[in-house]
């Protein structure tokens, strides 16, 4: 089976949220189809090492591929987290999702700690899905306040048809995309 293919098909797609959820606990459970998809971000990534100096990854499920990709490339790793979850935030961004967010008006906040990002750093941000952009824009945008930039938005899966792709791209045309999963390996 195609490797990428191999890896989708430990995703289950299950109505939750009131969307069609791809459940990422479903590759976690799967050890083999797990360390295909880090030893794919990890060739992707290497040629590139010399061109980043940290990886941002989000709250929550970034987190379980960023450090991991951190450590095999021995890079620094941040974390862009829900508001009010770490100390020492110096800037926070709201933004809208595919589904509701946790704040009273339905949206999340991300926030970013001192010193992930320094002055002309460049970094790699990582998450498991991109649905609308919604998050993945949010993440670009706090990099760029804190002075950085961002070599690529990697993420694991992209649901195509929500254009979060777009609507990254109208923002901020200069930050480029990596996708290992898309909708078409569900479907085919
Ligand atoms: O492209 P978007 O429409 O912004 O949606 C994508 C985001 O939504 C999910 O996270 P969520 O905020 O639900 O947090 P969780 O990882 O804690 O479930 C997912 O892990 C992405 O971060
Ligand atoms: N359809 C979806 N499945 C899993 N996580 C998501 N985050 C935003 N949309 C999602």
């Amino acid at each position: 089976m195609d490797q990428k293919k191999q890896v989708a098909a430990c995703i289950p797609i299950v109505p939750f949220k009131g969307v069609a959820f791809y459940d990422i606990g479903g590759l976690l459970a799967n050890p083999t189809e797990f360390a295909l998809c880090m030893d794919l971000l990890v060739e992707l990534l290497t040629p590139l090492c010399d061109k980043f100096s940290a990886i941002g990854c989000f709250d929550a499920r970034g987190f379980l591929f960023g450090p991991l990709l951190g450590y095999r490339l021995n890079k620094k790793v941040f974390m862009l987290r829900k508001e009010g979850k770490m100390p020492r935030v110096i800037d926070t961004v709201t933004y809208g999702k595919e589904y509701t967010g946790d704040n009273k008006h339905g949206l999340d906040s991300l926030s970013i700690q001192e010193g992930s990002v320094n002055a002309g750093d460049s970094v790699i941000l990582i998450d498991d899905l991109m649905a609308t952009g919604g998050t993945m824009n949010a993440g670009v945008e706090l990099i760029k306040r804190a002075g950085g930039s961002v070599l690529m938005c990697v993420c694991l899966i992209e649901l195509g048809a929500l254009n979060g792709r777009q609507a990254i791209t109208m923002n901020h045309p200069d930050t480029p995309f990596f996708t290992l999963l898309s909708e078409d390996l569900w479907t085919k």
